[in-house]
């Protein structure tokens, strides 16, 4: 994103700041204010303020974390007190209810509002000292903030909040004057300045420059001091792994977990539970982890902190509902401690099937009787292929939909997580030449590549019985495929978003024919069956595929669409590659074809986009020469801030954590995903189809290029290549 465009903000900084000697101050306060006149900031004095009563909060939609961020860094600079969350007040100070009646009327706040109205970028920075606070509240207190705009919805929503809380007895002044204050100080050697907030805010630019979703309204103390200050309804989470012995587990589930934890992302009272068949303790789960989790964080007390909250239990099975019931008795033991401790009355539990799909129906059932939250949410985080095919996929929809609702159901696709596919909705639809370019007047073909350097590697138990088309092309690729080829969705944001783009991908999956056999092209690395975890030495598992399919709307008719996905191929690489048609004026005017223009959307294993161009041959030369319009991630956004992309696991574990479905499959994509690929897979199953041997570490079986260009018109350029890191010409420039 784009530093904010700070002129149109409005900078507000008081005028004429109040004579502090005039001060209304707390007690206890006077006296400190006459005994020290001047104050060395290290040992500055608490803010003179106190507040009475109870406040609610809107705790607002964070990017990055970036507004817990800016607290926790302007308290550091001014050596300030820390404001224990970044929030908008809503209600100051209620002296009227116990908090047995303020909680009471908390939970009612969902069914009178709903979902709050989405806050519009921030339209200021303020920057101002106070001495007299509204109700519930003494203080003299100078502060800055990003002032927000309020608009009907918003009063609207407050009056209602007002009206809950106060019954009518109570009558605000209108307009609100929403904000999110980022630091707190003494007025005596306030060293807030407006300057050094708008410098702050112009080099973090979510600050200004996003709208927010208000994703909770909380309940807190406002007693007395701010340190003093105590979250009366905070949520607390459980977060269960199911399959904790695994690769994914290992691999990406709980270094994810550990991203969002380090990034404050994830609830402090959190608490993670690992469940599987494999007889270990919690202390092995820990030390087989740990080499994961160093890759992830570089930081071994935050490492060890994540750690001390990992547990692990095992049980005869996944359905084994007495396993299950201990497991419940283990978090509500978790719930009542922290209750007990410190007043977190909410639980919310996720539970993570990072399990074979052949477990995941009488997994959810036995969750169903036995583990379900009485505190909060529970929700399922279900992992891809959803079955092995039509038939077992509406089965296990059935099974898991009799118990739980879409909203608490979340068929995780990682791809959907990536950067580069996230991208793809700005890229499609915020680009003109790339809106006019994407259709079959265009486009020779569309192909979408994974490739991985490693085979099955102990993962054969799950590997052989589902084999390269349903571990990634049927889900995967498809998905990303719907996203670069679908039509425009009339919403990107807002609550009805996530279905008006998952009704476009479900528009492209209408489109296409079941794929046949003779689109399809299978192989297997040599010495696959050495893996001691398949037990069929016979196995035509395969470990490589291309596939070609059409999708027949009016933008894509007779554009072939190739899928290719292979395992222990000779580098890791995921892309999405558009071959455009030949430039007609090519052979007439330079004498020769010239080379066909590709855009390359590179997810992996870096971020880049690179459109293949002709150029003129620089220098005297005028032949042509491709060449490349070229954006790289890494050196064009990451390097010189020092940040990298969130990985996509954390995204969307976090989208889940917010109840936003939009990245999550639905079921009739699911269901239509099944259809298109169910016939061939039986086919390839009832007659046991050969599949072509490749040698480990190649680039796949000899004749899958000649095929692929046979089915896609795709013309390789060999004479230019991605070579390690770079694009380059093997010969010449
Ligand atoms: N590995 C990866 O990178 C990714 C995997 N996935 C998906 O995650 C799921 C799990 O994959 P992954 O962790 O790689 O696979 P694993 O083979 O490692 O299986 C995970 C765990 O499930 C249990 N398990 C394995 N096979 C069976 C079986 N036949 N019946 C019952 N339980 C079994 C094992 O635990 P125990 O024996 O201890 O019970 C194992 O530790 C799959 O659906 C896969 O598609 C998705 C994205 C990436
Ligand atoms: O879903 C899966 O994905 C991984 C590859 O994920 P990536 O993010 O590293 O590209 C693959 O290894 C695994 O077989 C498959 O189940």
């Amino acid at each position: 994103m784009s530093a904010p465009d700070l002129s149109k903000l409005k900078l507000y900084y008081a005028a004429n700041p109040p004579d502090l000697t005039e001060s209304v101050v707390s007690e206890d306060e006077k006296e400190e204010t006459t005994a020290r006149p001047v104050y060395p900031i290290a040992s500055r004095r608490k803010l003179q303020w106190e507040f009475k009563g109870l406040t609610l909060w809107l705790e607002l939609e964070e990017f990055n974390n970036d507004l817990t961020k800016a607290v926790s860094d302007f308290s550091a600079r001014h050596n300030s007190p820390f404001i224990p969350k970044p929030h908008t007040t809503a209600i100051y100070g209620m002296q009227h209810l116990t908090v047995a009646e303020a909680k009471a009327k908390l939970h009612h706040i969902k069914e009178r509002i709903g979902q709050w109205p989405t806050f519009s970028k921030p339209t200021g920075i303020t920057q101002d000292i106070a001495q007299v606070g509204r109700p519930g509240q003494v203080c003299s207190i100078a502060w800055c903030e990003l002032t927000l705009a309020t608009n009907a919805d918003h009063e609207a929503a407050l009056d209602t909040l007002y009206e809950l809380f106060y019954g009518g007895k109570y009558t605000r002044d209108r307009p609100w004057k929403p904000h999110n204050s980022i630091a707190y100080d003494n007025p005596q050697d306030n060293t807030l300045s407006l300057l050094d907030t708008v410098l702050y805010a112009s080099q973090n630019p979510t600050l200004l420059g996003k709208e927010r979703r208000v994703e909770a309204i909380s309940l807190w103390s406002t007693e007395g001091k701010m340190e003093e200050w105590k979250c009366l309804d905070r949520e607390g989470l459980a977060i269960i792994v199911i399959g904790a012995s695994g690769d994914l587990a290992k691999k990406k589930t709980y270094p994810s977990l550990l991203s969002l934890f380090a990034d404050y992302l994830l609830p402090r009272n959190v608490i993670i539970y690992g469940y599987a068949r494999s007889n270990i303790s919690s202390e092995q789960l820990r030390e087989k982890l740990r080499p994961y989790l160093t890759k992830a964080v570089n930081d071994e007390n935050v490492i060890d902190d994540f750690l001390s909250r990992c547990h692990y239990q095992s049980g005869p099975g996944y359905g084994d509902s007495t396993s299950w019931q201990h497991l419940d008795k283990e978090i509500v033991r978790f719930e009542d401690e922290i209750a007990h401790a410190k007043g977190v009355s909410k639980v919310n539990r996720l539970f993570y099937f990072a399990i074979p799909p052949n477990v995941f129906a009488e997994t959810g059932e036995a969750i169903k009787t036995s583990c379900m939250s009485s505190k909060g949410f529970s929700r399922m985080i279900v992992e891809k292929p959803f079955g092995k095919d039509l038939e077992s996929c509406k089965e296990i929809l059935a099974r898991l939909g009799k118990h739980f609702d879409e909203t608490n159901l979340f068929r995780i696709d990682h791809y959907l997580g990536k950067e580069m596919v996230q991208n793809l909705m700005v890229m499609r639809f915020g680009n003109i030449w790339m809106e006019n370019m994407m259709n079959r007047n265009y486009v020779q073909c569309v192909m979408l590549t994974f490739k991985e350097p490693f085979g099955t590697e102990g993962r054969g138990g799950y590997f052989d019985q589902y084999g390269i088309i349903r571990d990634i092309i049927q889900n995967h690729l498809l998905q990303v495929m719907c996203l670069l080829c679908m039509e425009c969705p009339n919403k990107l944001d807002g609550i009805d978003a996530g279905e008006k783009i998952r009704d476009e991908k479900v528009r492209v999956l209408e489109a296409m024919n079941p794929v046949t056999l003779d689109e399809v092209f299978l192989g297997q690395y040599e010495g696959y069956h050495d893996d001691e975890t398949i037990t069929n030495k016979d196995s035509n598992c395969p470990t490589y595929a291309a596939v070609r399919c059409f999708i027949n709307n009016p933008r894509w008719a007779g554009v072939p669409i190739i899928f290719k996905a292979g395992k222990a191929l000779n580098e890791r690489k995921a892309e999405m590659r558009i071959q455009f048609k030949d430039a007609p004026a090519g052979e007439f005017l330079f004498g020769t074809k010239v080379p066909r223009n590709e855009l390359v959307i590179k997810l992996q294993p870096d971020e880049l986009i690179y459109m293949k161009s002709n150029i003129k041959t620089p220098g005297f030369a005028s032949a042509p020469i491709q060449s490349e319009l070229q954006v790289q991630y890494d050196t064009r956004y990451f390097e010189q801030n020092g940040v990298s992309n969130p990985d996509a696991y954390s995204r969307l574990i976090l989208d889940v954590l917010r109840g936003k479905s939009a990245a999550f499959v639905r079921s009739d994509e699911l269901i239509r995903a099944w259809e298109i690929f169910t016939p061939v897979l039986h086919r390839i199953d009832r007659e046991n189809v050969r599949p072509h041997v490749y040698k480990t570490g190649s680039r796949g079986p000899d004749e899958a290029d000649a095929w692929i260009n046979d089915k896609s018109g795709y013309v390789r350029n060999d004479d230019y290549v991605w070579y390690d890191g770079n694009i380059c010409r093997k010969t010449g420039f």
